[in-house]
This record gives C-alpha cells, sequence and structure tokens, in this order.
C-alpha cells in the first residue's frame, strides 16, 4: 500500500486580496486556477511545507496562519489543507505555475461561477469569497 499524502496549499491573503494560481499540469487540470502549494514531505510540519513550497513555486516567503475549514479528501490516501499565509518578503511570480493574480472576492467568485478554479479547492475559494468580501469592508 502507499503512505498516505497530505498536501498543503496556501490562501496568501494581501488587504482584500488573494493570490492564485493557474495550474499548467496535468492536461485535466491545465489552465484552471488553484491555491499554490504541495506535498508535506516526512519530518515537515504542514505549516513548513507551505514555507518551502511557496518559496519554491512563488520565490516568496511567508508567514503562516490559520487553517481554512475544511480538509478534502478526493480519493483514498490524499488528503488536502489550506492554510492562510501572509508574504513577508519578495513579489509572487510564477515560477511552477502558467501565471499568479490577486483576485478579491468578486474576481474569485467569478472564477468560481465560470468553472475556472480547480475543482477540489471550490469550498475553499467559497469560504474564501465570503472572508474577502468582509475585508473589503474594513478600513485599510
Ligand atoms: N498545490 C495544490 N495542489 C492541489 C490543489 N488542489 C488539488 O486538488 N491539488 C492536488 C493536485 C495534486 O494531486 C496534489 C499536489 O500537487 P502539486 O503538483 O502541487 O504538489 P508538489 O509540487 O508537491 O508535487 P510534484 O508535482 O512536484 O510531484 O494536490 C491546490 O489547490 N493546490
Amino acid at each position: 500500500m502507499t503512505d498516505p499524502v497530505l498536501v498543503v496549499a496556501g490562501a496568501v491573503l494581501a488587504g482584500h486580496r488573494m493570490l492564485v494560481a493557474q495550474r499548467d499540469y496535468p492536461e485535466e487540470v491545465a489552465g484552471l486556477w488553484e491555491l499554490p502549494g504541495g506535498k508535506v514531505e516526512t519530518g515537515e510540519s504542514p505549516a513548513e511545507a507551505l514555507v518551502r513550497e511557496l518559496c519554491e513555486e512563488l520565490d516568496v516567503v511567508v508567514s503562516v496562519g490559520a487553517a481554512l475549514h475544511d480538509a478534502v479528501r478526493p480519493k483514498p490516501g490524499l488528503t488536502l489543507i489550506a492554510m492562510r499565509a501572509e508574504i513577508v518578503s519578495g513579489t509572487p511570480r510564477a515560477l511552477e505555475h502558467r501565471a499568479v493574480r490577486w483576485v478579491d472576492s468578486a474576481e474569485l467568485a467569478a472564477l468560481v461561477e465560470a468553472g475556472r478554479m480547480v475543482p477540489n479547492d471550490l469550498g475553499w475559494a467559497q469560504e474564501m469569497v465570503a472572508e474577502l468580501r468582509t475585508k473589503r469592508r474594513e478600513p485599510s
């Protein structure tokens, strides 16, 4: 039996916007948008893995905050979690993705509506649409 895989994705936040990244592979999700991240390696905490992955994928250093509400289990042996994060240094660039972009609540909702988010991330996207909408109303 193969070992269970844990993937951690980052809800990278700046003010009332969140970063989304456009997958380049595999074919069934290429062109769709996700929360950047990757597999937690042996001996790493999810937060440590997220810091490493976002450095490798986006060339940024992040601080990691609270997890989003739901874990996603697309198939036996694969669990996806997402954690909020903020950039401490660097400007995100797409080193392993096709593109990256910042979205506010309306833009994220539009990606969901158009079927342009990866299916596994739909719950997180809904949670973040609501959260970004709240932030929009806060004074910056
Ligand atoms: N990073 C990331 N992976 C996701 C998301 N949603 C989702 O279903 N996945 C899946 C796709 C993959 O099966 C797995 C993680 O793939 P990955 O390609 O990002 O991870 P990685 O960099 O560690 O792995 P690798 O491709 O270098 O082997 O989780 C998401 O929002 N972010």
